[in-house]
């Protein structure tokens, strides 16, 4: 039997996992009170990373039945067996509750599109996902059965299975640090009862195998047995263990995006960079979440490093114009960071940061009417044409290029002023981007206390105000950008041509005219050729 004796180096998800365990061995307790017992729990990490040892163990540690299936089994079978499957994988689990399901690569029928199973029907695959959604949503509430599911992205999930009642929780199995590393690999060296020469500190071998996951120190163990086995040895030795190091790495390196060593120096000052700006954010803006965790092991999803800001306590509906802002800077905090300790010679690393700053400067410029210079204006909605006096909906179909240019220029200039205050902050703070920086390469993962310590040291420099436009001598505060100008008179321009109204064109153009006049303000010429009076009404 499996308990959580077996896994080692994923504390965090182990006391995640606590919780469902303590249910599983008296269900009566929380079923009696009327608690809404917990329904589906989606673990998601690496391949390897010991997702369904973890699944194993808490079944052990709750002393009830495992059944256990893998979804890509479904949408490999005929026609109408998937679903017909999924029924009696429940059927049986309820009927030896208090039990644990355990589906496996759940991607495989809750993708949202997926290449490789495209020879089965997507009905199929869609039946089975359906039957499955079907089956969680019936459970009554004194069912004692916790479903498991399994998967290493969980980005493509159909969202429909995160509902409540379904997989409404995620537990991260992550890619166990250097401590977590050691603590693996002496699991595996106990349990096959390995002799050990003198000469080994598990310690040492952990060092040396960054971004190993547990099945890759598993191997690991193994392959320094058959090492010394070889030889017609009695213990395994040093020497064993380091040349199985050096035929695994040969082998992981292809499987998954091992950090070299300079690169590790980088990404541990990119993410630095991102904890010293997102906490000189935090320190000004109040209510901010605080940075939790660095990271610089590989994970789900590709990213080379990451830092977890948690989502603050109180549930929030509305981003503010100066936190949006916060968020870009911290965005661009990596970038700033790698800019100013490798002097302008940046990565490519920086690639996910800046599609989400770019992705959410356009929102905020386009869509929320944040930009004082666009204005109230939806781009999203105009270039879907506008909604006409009885709500249906006006294909635009116009040139709308020049609105486009502005609103461009307008994204660019907020990523450009996010970047020139993250750059800011960074300078401000050279000794904890330093340390912290070297700590989190040596360490891979700096958190609590320890992090905290650090963070405590950033200093956000006195005059980090957010300006419109980043060059020294046309600092604006955005604030004195006067909200009728040109620009937005060039939207209202945009909106009177895609309404579909009964007035004509020549009076269409009129107003629009009218309204220029009244800011003092020529139409452009460009817009002029829209207008045609000729047509008519
Ligand atoms: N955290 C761990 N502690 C100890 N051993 C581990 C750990 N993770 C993995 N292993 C070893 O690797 C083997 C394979 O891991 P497991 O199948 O649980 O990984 P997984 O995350 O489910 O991978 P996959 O996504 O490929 O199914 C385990 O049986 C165990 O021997
Ligand atoms: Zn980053």
């Amino acid at each position: 039997m499996i308990t959580f004796a077996d896994v080692a180096g994923v504390d965090e998800a182990k006391e995640e996992l606590e919780e469902i365990v303590e249910f599983l061995r008296n269900p009566d307790r929380y079923i009696r009170l009327g608690a809404r017992p917990p329904r589906g729990v989606l673990l998601v990490g690496l391949p390897g990373t010991g997702k369904t040892l973890l699944a194993k163990a808490v079944a052990g540690e709750a002393e009830v039945p495992f059944i256990s299936c893998s979804a890509s089994e479904f949408v490999e079978l005929y026609v109408g067996m998937g679903a017909s499957r999924v029924r009696d994988l429940f059927a049986r689990a309820k009927k030896e509750a208090p039990s644990i399901i355990f589906i496996d690569e759940i991607d495989a029928v809750a993708k949202s599109r997926d290449g490789k199973f495209r020879i089965v029907s997507n009905d199929e695959r869609e039946q089975t996902l359906n039957q499955l959604l079907t089956e969680m949503d019936g459970f009554d509430s004194n069912s004692a059965v916790i479903v498991l599911g399994a998967t290493n992205r969980s980005d493509v999930l159909d969202p429909a299975l995160r509902r409540p009642g379904r997989f409404d929780r995620v537990v991260m199995v992550e890619t166990p640090d250097r401590t977590g590393r050691e603590a693996i690999l002496k699991v595996h060296v106990s349990k096959k009862e390995l002799p050990l020469g003198e000469d080994i500190d598990l310690g040492n071998i952990a060092a040396m195998t960054t971004g190993f996951t547990g099945a890759d120190l598993a191997n690991l163990v193994n392959e320094a047995a058959l090492l010394a086995g070889r030889q017609n040895k009695v213990i395994v030795e040093k020497i064993d263990f380091i040349q199985a190091v050096e035929r695994s790495i040969a082998g992981i390196e292809k499987k998954t995006a091992k950090l070299k060593g300079s690169e590790k120096a980088v990404v541990a000052r990119h993410e630095a960079g991102h904890a010293v700006v997102g906490t000189a954010v935090a320190n000004l803006l109040l209510g901010q979440p605080r940075v939790e965790k660095l990271s610089i092991l590989p994970r789900s999803g590709g990213a080379l490093g990451f830092t977890y800001t948690p989502p603050t306590n109180e549930d929030r509906y509305l981003l503010f114009v100066d936190e949006l802002r916060g968020r870009l800077v911290t965005l661009l905090g990596g970038r700033a960071a790698e800019e100013v300790v490798y002097s302008g010679r940046v990565s490519t690393g920086a690639l996910d940061d800046i599609r989400r700053a770019t992705d959410m400067a356009y929102k905020a410029v386009a869509e929320y009417g944040l930009n004082q210079t666009i204005g109230p204006v939806s781009l999203a909605t105009l270039s879907g044409g506008g909604i006409d006096e009885s709500g249906g909906s006006i294909p635009w179909g116009r040139d709308q290029g020049h609105l486009v240019d502005l609103v461009q220029g307008e994204v660019k200039t907020l990523l450009q002023s996010a970047l020139d205050v993250a750059l800011c902050v960074v300078r401000a703070n050279p000794t904890v981007l330093e340390g912290l920086g070297a700590h989190l390469e040596e360490k891979e993962k700096v958190e609590g206390e320890e992090l905290q310590e650090w963070l405590k040291l950033v200093v956000a420099p006195a005059e980090l105000t957010f300006f419109v436009k980043g060059k020294q001598e046309s600092i604006i505060p955005l604030q004195t950008v006067p909200v009728f100008n040109e620009l937005s008179v060039v939207a209202q321009v945009y909106y009177q041509l895609g309404r579909r109204s009964t007035l004509s064109q020549t009076s269409r153009c009129q107003r629009i005219q009218k309204q220029a006049s009244a800011h003092r303000l020529v139409v452009d010429k460009s817009l002029s050729s829209h207008i045609k009076p000729d047509e008519p009404s």
